[in-house]
């Protein structure tokens, strides 16, 4: 398990003479094995910190640390791995869902036989028959793609998941297994997890911390519960207004005395 800090990460786009500021100077830290929930309207920047703490999105400055450098511990090779929104757009359409799997055990370490049987082990821990190895993305409902998808960031045995908008794009009929299945592998592997979303809801689910992202910067950082009670942010608390809220009911919070 271990520790994922941020600090003063920065992500500028170019674009001509015009620069826009994603992600301004954000600084933040999860405990090894907890869940941070990072939530905020579209454009706020979400996206682009994840791909920036995953290193797959330039960063204009700032740091990102994985786990103490205690002597002896070597940082797995791929200590960051991410599930994004669309689950079809994240596999490719001509692999066999088996083989995308397979890429992630290889990241993982393992290579030769051991590969086709952790893949079908894989396959089992999300849900799914090892009999779906030999299908295309194309021949799969959204779930039981992103339920590939997360197969394969985990079978790379990551210190850390980012879960960007794992849900959204899914019928709601399945978002709560995703999610379940995502809590489940959390509790049973241990990796650090930041879930981003625009849904409250899932935060709360899934985040025991929450922190509020607005126009690049975070704007608020707290206990999910105490955030989402008694926001002290102003945007916050729209945003608490603004958002639909799936089964149970809201939180009470200042938006709501009227
Ligand atoms: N590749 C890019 N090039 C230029 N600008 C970008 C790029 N990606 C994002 N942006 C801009 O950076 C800002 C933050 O976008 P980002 O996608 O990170 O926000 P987000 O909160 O994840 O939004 P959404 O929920 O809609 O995905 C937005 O103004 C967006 O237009």
């Amino acid at each position: 398990m271990s520790r994922l800090e941020v600090e003063d990460l920065t992500v500028k786009y170019r674009s001509g003479r015009h620069e826009r500021i994603a992600v301004d100077r954000v600084s933040f830290a999860v405990a090894a094995g907890g869940t941070l929930g990072i939530v905020g309207e579209s454009g706020s920047g979400k996206t682009s910190l994840a791909g920036a703490v995953a290193g797959i999105v330039p960063t204009a400055g700032g740091r990102v640390s994985i786990g103490r450098r205690a002597a002896g511990r070597q940082l797995r090779r791929h200590p960051v791995q991410t599930v994004f929104q669309d689950p079809y757009g994240s596999l490719n359409p001509r692999m066999a869902v088996g083989d995308a799997i397979a890429e992630g055990v290889r990241a993982g370490g393992r290579s030769g036989a051991a590969v086709r049987t952790a893949v079908s082990e894989w396959l089992e821990a999300v849900g799914l028959d090892p009999r779906t190895a030999s299908a295309r993305p194309g021949g799969l409902s959204g779930g039981q793609c992103q339920r590939i998808a997360i197969a394969r960031a985990l079978a790379a045995d990551p210190e850390v998941l980012i879960a960007d908008e794992i849900t959204s794009a899914l019928d709601v009929s399945v978002q709560g297994s995703v999610l379940n299945l995502v809590r489940a592998k959390q509790r049973e592997l241990g990796f650090t997890l930041v879930v981003i979303s625009h849904n409250l809801a899932i935060v709360r689910f899934l985040a025991e911390d929450l922190a509020v992202m607005h126009e690049g910067r975070l704007v608020e950082r707290g206990a999910t519960q105490d955030v989402l009670s008694a926001p002290q942010d102003p945007y916050t608390r729209s945003l608490i207004d603004a958002v639909p809220v799936l089964g149970g009911s809201r939180p009470a919070s200042n938006g709501d005395r009227q």
